[in-house]
């Protein structure tokens, strides 16, 4: 198996960097139903170009790249042993050359391995069969949309459906309520794998399991095939959209696998998986190690365009040149401005009733005044240009009681955990999309606070206690699109310096130079926010499948 770590390799590049032709297709489908003027079409736009950037740069789609999770087929007799070997080696080489992010951190002291090795990373599944070639699976699957995993434990009552008994139906509900409650932050419109009995353990490895199967083949099992149907055409009807901005696709794909259970237990456990749907495999020579065949379409030429023509040339996506902030009217043309912003303007130029229609395009650089702030609204769309400083989870956690190394007075925080890869010139960004910022709920009113910053950027949207902080202290919450990181890396013209290299990479406190970096406004500092507005009216959607459909 001399070529089993070159293999392996590819296979993580191929999986973080170009996303399989079934899920372009579903991407596609999906940009079909949403009209493209509204925020969910606006940023299914922005979906599809960082589709296209990442493959043409072999870089990863999102920056979070996941748990590396093999699934491996090996005739009797070959060296599982040698093949651990392999994987941690090609692993290793991913991370070190920019594919992979160093995702392994040790859960007692924050420590972050730095190569994505560690207890338990990566995940390595093996299992014997007859067949003569070694079959290797690979899902990178991403920390937010693993966060909106569920497992339920029937009967139960649930939220806006009521109860919900061990049979199809009960099962039925537990699967909508599953989309709800992601609302938009695993990086909707998703994909759900459902496990349907074992116990809490291998029910949610049936339910990831699901996540291997093609998106467009069909269940063997009928009952389970109505199942998966009925769900997609009607999930889409709770109207959590793109992003969880509202609108018409929520769901790209659902697959139900069934085991068997105990008496006295009846679990289904949901995996969600982002539009960042990134699995691969190979069959691979047990001799020699070499790649015989890919067990997924490629991306490369299945288009992501709902009209179905091949995706235009990825361009630069970055607002060109003038400093200083400005309000600019919704119609006002800025050259080079990014992708969305045509699109908007034409939404507003045809008079359509988009819900991002009213929204205007406005032009800020950092510092920000508190006056530009309460001047903006839910909708605006935001065009950055400046310093802003990333920071998560560790750094929230510290700053509640240290102070920071720089001003943020004014200040841009964005929620992302880049990846980065240093070279004599200094730092360079590989990736950096947003971060689901719902984490930072009990620290970021504080924050905003205690440093006077003006505008924190992220995926998923906040809670009261922000929204009530950005209304008393002049803030802004502004949602990116999440695992659009190839399109946000773009904006970002240099590393100004960094801090706590400690806390590790994705963690640190890093300083960015960016120009136009677009966002949209989804919490403004007049007490509206869009993400209470979506979860309030798909709650009201949700109870509308009270009633039985699987007698
Ligand atoms: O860790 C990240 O960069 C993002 C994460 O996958 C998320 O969705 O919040
Ligand atoms: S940021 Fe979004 S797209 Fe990326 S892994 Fe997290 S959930 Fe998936």
């Amino acid at each position: 198996m001399q070529h089993f770590e070159d293999s392996i390799y590819n296979l993580i590049v191929e999986t973080s960097t170009n996303l399989p032709g079934d899920v372009r297709r579903a991407v596609a489908k999906g940009r079909a139903l949403e009209d493209r003027a509204t925020r969910s079409g606006l940023a299914l736009t922005t979906i599809a170009q960082n589709i296209g950037m990442a493959e043409l740069q072999v870089s990863p789609i999102c920056q979070d790249t996941g748990m590396p999770t093999f699934i491996i087929h090996t005739p009797v007799g070959v060296n599982q042993i040698e093949m651990k070997k392999d994987i941690h080696s090609a692993i290793v080489r991913a991370t070190q050359n920019g594919k992979l992010r160093p995702n392994s951190v040790d859960s007692l002291t924050g420590e972050n391995s730095g190569d994505n090795l560690g207890a338990g990373t990566p995940v390595i599944h093996f299992e014997q069969w007859e067949e003569e070639g070694v079959d290797v699976r690979l899902i990178l699957k991403g920390g937010g949309c693993e966060n909106k995993n569920i497992q339920y434990s029937l009967p139960a009552e649930l939220e806006g459906l009521g109860k919900a008994g061990r049979d199809l139906d009960g099962i039925r509900k537990c699967i909508l309520h599953a989309v709800y409650q992601a609302q938009g932050q695993g990086c909707s419109a998703g994909f759900i794998g459902v496990g349907i009995g074992g116990d809490r353990t291998t029910g949610y490895e049936l339910a990831k399991k699901q996540l291997f199967r093609k998106v467009e083949d069909i269940n063997p099992v009928e009952d389970l095939g109505k199942l998966e149907e009925y769900i997609m055409e009607n999930a889409n009807k709770l109207g959590i959209g793109t992003m969880g901005f509202g609108g018409e696709v929520t769901l790209l794909g659902c697959k139900v696998g069934v085991m068997n259970r105990l008496p006295a237990s009846f679990f289904v456990s949901v995996a969600y998986n982002c539009w960042a749907f990134r699995r691969q495999g190979v069959l691979v020579d047990p001799a020699t190690g070499k790649i015989r065949e890919w067990l997924y379409e490629s991306g490369t030429g299945i288009s992501v365009d709902d009209a179905g023509v091949p995706s235009p040339e990825p361009v630069a996506v970055h607002a060109a040149g003038a400093a200083g902030s400005g309000v600019v009217p919704g119609d006002a043309t800025i050259p080079g401005a990014p992708a969305v912003l045509p699109a908007a303007e034409a939404a507003e130029g045809a008079g359509q009733p988009a819900t991002a229609g009213g929204s205007r395009e406005v032009r800020l650089t950092t510092p920000i005044s508190e006056e530009d702030i309460r001047s903006l609204r839910v909708g605006d769309v935001v065009i950055l240009s400046g310093e802003m400083h990333t920071g998560r989870d560790a750094l929230h956690k510290y700053l509640m009681d240290h102070e920071t190394p720089v001003d943020l007075n004014g200040a841009v925080i964005y929620h992302c955990g880049p990846v980065m890869l240093k070279d004599e010139e200094g730092w360079h960004v590989k990736a950096a999309g947003p971060t689901t910022s719902i984490r930072e709920e009990p620290y970021q009113g504080d924050i905003i606070k205690k440093f006077g910053i003006r505008a924190v950027i992220g995926k998923g949207g906040m809670g009261p206690k922000t929204l009530k902080a950005l209304q008393e202290h002049g803030g802004v919450y502004l949602n990116a699109i999440g695992g659009a990181a190839q399109y946000y890396a773009e904006c970002i013209k240099k590393v100004n310096a960094v801090d706590f290299m400690e806390f590790g990479i994705p963690e640190a406190m890093w300083h960015l130079q960016v120009d136009g970096f677009a966002a949209i406004v989804t919490m403004d500092s007049h007490g509206n926010s869009l993400h209470a507005d979506v979860e309030k009216d798909s709650a009201a959607k949700l109870a509308q499948f009270r009633e039985p459909v699987f007698k």
